[in-house]
């Protein structure tokens, strides 16, 4: 069985920096692992490990900028686009990796998972290809300084899980930037928006939906009820669809890397389908009938 874990989410929340420490941990417990960039635009000296299949080999942004005259997005989108059209390629390339756990670095273009067809298609053609595939979706702890921006990091996380329809983590990355400064519990704290101790994280990672039921009077535009409206209905979406919850990945803690790394496993049932080892250094006369 072949495993492929897509690291996604909006641009800088962390997915390149995921990905490579997701490589140390499982080379740390002599797993086998391999790094797969689908991401034209990123730099080489991003990685810590030379991506074993890398779509900058096929199509890269800075060659569709220059010889096509592309914007970056626009640019990003004729990359996939000619990816889909050259799935022999990716083919080819995963058939050298078997009995491998893939990390897939995504790129961070919301639009592409929320809008496009890009990913749908390529997770059809990973499971073709009988290839395993969870989704990561990582937003970044800044989220939690702004409600607003929180809850639309929850909508886009919510857009993207219906939108790609396979197994789904979603994780709060950059916890080691809660920094230090709390009077009720001198562990950890948010400063700029009054996110002081784990039970008010805690209504961010599991997302309370009142969080938002601001009152009139607290709303930054009070003067137009179309915006608390909005708001209310917003409530009631997250209410009724309580989809979305999130993991706290922080890098400094090797407890928390093999949290997230146990929740990927766990939903990619990874391993169940393995045959049992048979024991290599034992004789048949060790095993005795009168035992
Ligand atoms: N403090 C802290 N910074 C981080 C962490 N993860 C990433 N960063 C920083 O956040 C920035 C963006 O990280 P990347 O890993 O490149 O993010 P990305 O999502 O791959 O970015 P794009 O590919 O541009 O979408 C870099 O400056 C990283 O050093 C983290 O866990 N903690």
């Amino acid at each position: 069985m072949r495993y492929a874990v897509l690291v996604t989410g909006p641009a800088g929340s962390g997915k390149t920096t995921f990905a490579n420490a997701f490589m140390t941990h499982l080379q740390t417990l002599k797993r086998s692992a391999n790094l797969v960039n689908l991401d034209p635009a990123v730099s080489d000296a991003s990685y810590e490990y030379q991506p074993a299949i890398d779509i900058k080999e096929l199509v890269s942004l800075e060659d569709v900028m220059s010889e096509l005259n592309y914007g970056p997005n626009g640019g990003l989108v004729y990359c996939f686009e000619y990816l889909l059209q050259n799935m022999d390629w990716l083919e080819e390339e995963l058939g050298g990796y078997d009995d491998d756990y893939l990390i897939v670095d995504c790129p961070g273009q919301i639009e592409l998972y929320t809008h496009h067809p890009f990913l749908p298609t390529l997770v059809q053609n990973l499971q073709r290809l009988g290839i395993r595939t969870c989704a990561v979706y990582l937003i970044e702890s800044q989220f939690m300084e702004d409600k607003y921006k929180f809850f639309s990091g929850v909508l886009s996380a919510m857009s993207a899980m219906v939108n790609l329809e396979v197994p789904w983590i979603n994780v709060m990355s950059k916890m080691d930037l809660v920094t230090n400064n709390s009077q009720d519990d001198p562990s950890i704290s948010l400063p700029r928006n009054g996110v002081r101790t784990q039970k008010d994280i805690a209504r961010y990672l599991d997302p309370d939906p009142l969080l938002l039921a601001s009152h009139r009077g607290h709303d930054p535009n009070p003067t137009n009820p179309k915006f608390h409206a909005l708001n209310q209905a917003l409530v009631q979406l997250i209410e009724e669809h309580p989809l979305v919850s999130f993991l706290p990945l922080d890098l400094t803690s090797p407890d928390s890397i093999e949290t997230v790394v146990s929740h990927i496993d766990y939903t990619m049932q990874y391993g169940e389908d393995e045959e049992p080892k048979e024991p290599k250094d034992l004789d048949e006369g060790d095993f005795s009938d009168d035992i």
